[in-house]
């Protein structure tokens, strides 16, 4: 019966509700970058088991399922640095839907196509010079992503192969595990007080669910930017490997996370975040207005301005 339940419902809200017995596969999802444009040797070889599937008619994102083994590989292609535009939040949404409901996946790995960025977080081009009502749409897209992939009942695993700010460590921070590759030009957190925003009390949770408090506070404040071996040290990454190793290592990191029976880590990995969840469900819309109010303001647009001029300007 709570093979039924995990199977018909979506995430892990429904797994707390269930506190027996699962004989099902739960699900995993590792999330990668793919496209040809920025082949990835996990990917190619992934590839070429005949019983991948590939079930994403985006080009901005590609899902490959691997019926025999029940994983996923969700791989970001979105050029030139992953970010998180309205229209790939949507596919990654829905894709992670699919996943959740696809009775073969336990798993998904979540990846990067692009050689040294896994995701530059949110599209800061959708936050700037555009009416109160795309500023909704928007945030409730990153809203419905974050849902999806935190509350998933997948075993989700980031195979965190480039640099990976705010919403792109965000993402990271929602699986249940984290690999990054270890080159030190690569970095990893929440910067948005640097942009002059404020990350949201969900962002927040997410962090403190994963370093804790102190380092919580101490790297939202500062807006701070983790190397990989940084990271490790605060908890924020759980291990880093060679870089051209990354995915295979998440592969064998997952084959670890499928011997324990679905449906006890499941019904924990629910137990873990629930409340976090909740909060946010229950506070959805204000969430939405005070996003569209904040981001309006002329004060905010300038500081995104300055910012995205910054970032334009040659690096030294
Ligand atoms: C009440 C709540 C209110 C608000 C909450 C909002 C929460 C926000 C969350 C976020 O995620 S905000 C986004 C934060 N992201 C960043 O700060 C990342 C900025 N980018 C970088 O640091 C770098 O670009 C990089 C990802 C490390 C990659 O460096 P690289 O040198 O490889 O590329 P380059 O910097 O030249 O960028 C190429 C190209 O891409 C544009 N770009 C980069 N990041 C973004 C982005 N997040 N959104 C939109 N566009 C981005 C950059 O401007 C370049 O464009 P150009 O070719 O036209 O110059």
């Amino acid at each position: 019966m709570a093979a039924l339940l995990l199977r018909t419902s979506r995430g892990l809200g429904a797994c707390l509700r269930v506190a027996t017995g699962c004989p099902s596969p739960s699900s995993c999802v590792v999330a990668a970058w793919s496209s040809a444009r920025w082949p990835r040797e996990g990917a190619v070889a992934w590839r070429t088991h005949a019983q991948v599937r590939h079930y994403s008619s985006s080009d901005k994102l590609s899902i490959d399922m691997d019926d025999k083994t029940g994983v996923a590989v969700l791989k970001l292609s979105n050029p030139p640095v992953n970010s998180l535009s309205l229209e790939l939040l949507t596919e990654l949404a829905i894709g992670l839907d699919k996943l959740e409901m696809n009775p073969s996946c336990r798993g998904v790995i979540m990846t990067s196509a692009h050689p040294h960025i896994f995701s530059a977080g949110l599209d800061v081009s959708e936050m700037m010079g555009k009416p109160t009502e795309h500023y909704r749409e928007f945030w409730r897209a990153v809203q419905e992503m974050w849902l999806k992939l935190y509350g998933s009942s997948l075993v989700t695993i980031a195979a965190i192969n480039g640099s990976s700010p705010a919403g792109g460590c965000l993402m990271a921070m929602c699986c249940d595990y984290r690999l990054m590759a270890d080159n030190p030009k690569y970095s990893i957190g929440l910067n948005e007080t640097k942009l002059g925003i404020v990350a949201p009390f969900w962002f927040r949770d997410t962090m403190m669910g994963v370093v804790g408090t102190r380092v919580t506070e101490r790297s939202l404040q500062l807006g701070l930017m983790y190397s990989p071996a940084e990271a490790v040290h605060v908890g924020l990454v759980d291990r880093t490997v060679p870089e051209e190793t990354v995915f295979e290592e998440a592969r064998t990191e997952m084959a670890r996370w499928l011997k324990i029976p679905d449906h006890a880590r499941q019904i924990t990995k629910s137990m873990m975040r629930k409340t976090t969840i909740d909060h946010l469900l229950a506070q959805r819309d204000s969430d939405i207005s005070n996003f569209a109010n904040f981001i309006s303001k002329d004060s905010i647009q300038k500081s995104l301005t300055a910012y995205m001029q910054a970032l334009r300007q040659p690096k030294k």
